[in-house]
């Protein structure tokens, strides 16, 4: 069997990896027709919106979808369509950590994989290769083959891919354009190898061909997790410095910037910080924790749990010290946060930082202004619903302002909390701000974004994560 021309692809899941990653697949390959398909009604029409509202805030994204939309990239509601009429079909649905049954709190909710599946197996009318997107549990495409082969109609084959994606949200679209490898795993045998060598000249319309990695399916599924444990280990190892450094008064700056010199180490993902968040790192851990566990490798999993345990600690450790620094009590006080995306340049909160922040400073009976460029005012609701159970929203509205700007959040306040490293906050003009805080007034950098002798010189008491000034 000759390797199949894709003329027409379909994207299960219109979220924040199958809308970019399927939009610039659509630009860069006029000649592929390219549809993506999901459930959510309401997300459908934002990428079909005639303003170009989006459904996720990423750069360059508006820009691709603006070239693509209505010549060969279009968004659709009808799933069973979208896979019938195509000859490839990428599964990016959601792979949350699941909250209840066997596996609960580590292993991967491969629901919504099972079910985009059997949609594919109940409906497609001939041959098609699936393309695993999702990050999933290694030995998922197993499962997926099982489940497409018992339930497909005679004549129709379907070979299953591994392609793991490895953007980072904020700079999605510089990633897909320029990426450092694209990873495709297919079974060892002649159709295995065909359906890889049909998803690699879509990727080498634009990805140089020595980029393509293609390696067996398993090594693919557990590279993605591998990549992205190895990635949150270097976070939560620099953050594990940033504490001595800030109990020794070494600077954890310095100290990343010597380290990183290494070429064995190398500079990048050496910032220390709150805490990463994001809605991949920590579920992927401890999907690879719960492998470890199924494995029967405890030492294993106890290994990488540590990475995430750590992180949980730098959170905490960071509510502390304002606690600590703020004279020991922030009951009635009144502290901005600027900043509640899980990193700059997204408007996405998954696992952000800045809502344990939030929470802890609730507990302490804080009054919180939260300002964020990007993250819509119904999300922060529902995340500091979902953060404080037990707490009615009235209560947590009577405590929690939402601010238009960063000067409108931190006016009258003790205390700035820094969250997240949006570029704006580098550019305030703090002269300004301290002239309307109560004082003392302090702020507290956890994104080490801050110029802090220029505040200390305006007049602030100033805490940067991983240093061991005096305020
Ligand atoms: N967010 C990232 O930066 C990132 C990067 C790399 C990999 N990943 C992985 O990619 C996968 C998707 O992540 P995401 O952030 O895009 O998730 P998301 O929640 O933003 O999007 C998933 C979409 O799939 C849709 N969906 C679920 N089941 C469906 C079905 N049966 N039919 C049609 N649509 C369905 C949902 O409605 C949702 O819109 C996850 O496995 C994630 O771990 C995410
Ligand atoms: O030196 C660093 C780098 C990052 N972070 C934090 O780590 C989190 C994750 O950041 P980043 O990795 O840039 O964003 P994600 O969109 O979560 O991307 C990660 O997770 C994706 C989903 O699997 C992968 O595709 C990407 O390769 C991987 O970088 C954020 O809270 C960052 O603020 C730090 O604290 N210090």
């Amino acid at each position: 069997m000759a390797p199949v021309n894709v003329s027409k692809i379909c994207c299960i899941g219109a979220g924040y990896v199958g809308g970019p990653t399927c939009a610039v697949i659509a630009l860069k390959c006029p000649h592929i027709t390219v549809t993506i398909v999901d459930l959510n009604q309401a997300r459908i029409d934002a990428w079909n919106s005639p303003d170009f509202k989006l459904p996720i805030y990423e750069p360059g994204l508006v820009e691709v979808v603006k070239q693509a939309r209505g010549r060969n990239l279009f968004f659709s509601s009808d799933v069973d369509r979208g896979i019938q009429e195509a000859d490839l079909i990428f599964v990016s649905v959601n792979t949350p950590t699941k909250k209840s049954g066997v596996g609960a709190g580590f292993a991967a909710d491969l629901n919504y994989v099972e079910l985009a599946t059997r949609r594919i197996a109940a409906v497609a009318h001939s041959s098609k290769i699936v393309v695993e997107k999702s990050t999933v549990p290694c030995r998922t495409a197993e499962s997926m083959r099982t489940i497409l082969e018992a339930n497909s109609r005679p004549g129709c084959r379907f070979d299953i891919l591994s392609n793991p994606e490895f953007l980072a949200e904020g700079t999605a679209i510089k990633d897909l354009f320029a990426p450092d490898r694209v990873l495709i795993g297919s079974l060892q045998t002649p159709e295995g190898r065909d359906a890889c060598a049909a998803l690699t000249a879509v990727y080498a319309n634009w990805v140089p061909t020595e980029k393509i990695l293609t390696v067996g399916l398993w090594s693919s599924e557990l590279s993605k997790l591998a990549a992205n444990a190895m990635l949150a280990q270097r976070i939560s190892s620099i953050n594990a410095l940033s504490a001595i450094c800030e109990a020794t008064g070494a600077n954890i700056d310095e100290v990343a910037h010597a380290v990183g010199f290494d070429s064995r180490i190398g500079p990048k993902f050496l910032r220390a910080s709150v805490g990463f968040g994001g809605s991949c790192f920590q579920k992927d851990i401890l999907n690879l924790v719960y492998l470890a566990e199924s494995l029967h490798l405890p030492q294993v999993a106890a290994y990488w749990r540590t990475v995430v345990d750590m992180n949980e600690h730098q959170k905490s450790r960071f509510s502390k010290t304002v606690v600590d620094t703020l004279f020991n009590t922030i009951t009635g006080k009144h502290i901005a946060v600027l900043g509640f995306a899980f990193k700059a340049d997204t408007g996405d909160t998954r696992e952000s930082p800045a809502i344990s922040l939030v929470r802890d400073f609730l507990s302490e009976r804080a009054y919180v202004t939260i300002y964020d460029p990007q993250v819509e005012e119904s999300q922060i609701w529902l995340d500091l619903a979902e953060a404080c159970p037990l707490v009615p929203l009235e209560t947590i509205k009577k405590q929690v302002t939402i601010a238009p700007s960063a000067l409108d959040a931190c006016k009258n306040k003790e205390a700035i909390v820094i969250a997240t490293e949006w570029k704006e906050f580098k550019e305030i003009d703090w002269s300004s701000v301290y002239t309307h805080m109560n004082k003392p007034a302090f702020v507290f950098d956890g994104r080490m974004i801050v110029d802090a002798d220029a505040l200390r010189a305006i007049g602030f008491k100033v805490k940067v994560i991983g240093r061991g000034e005096r305020v």
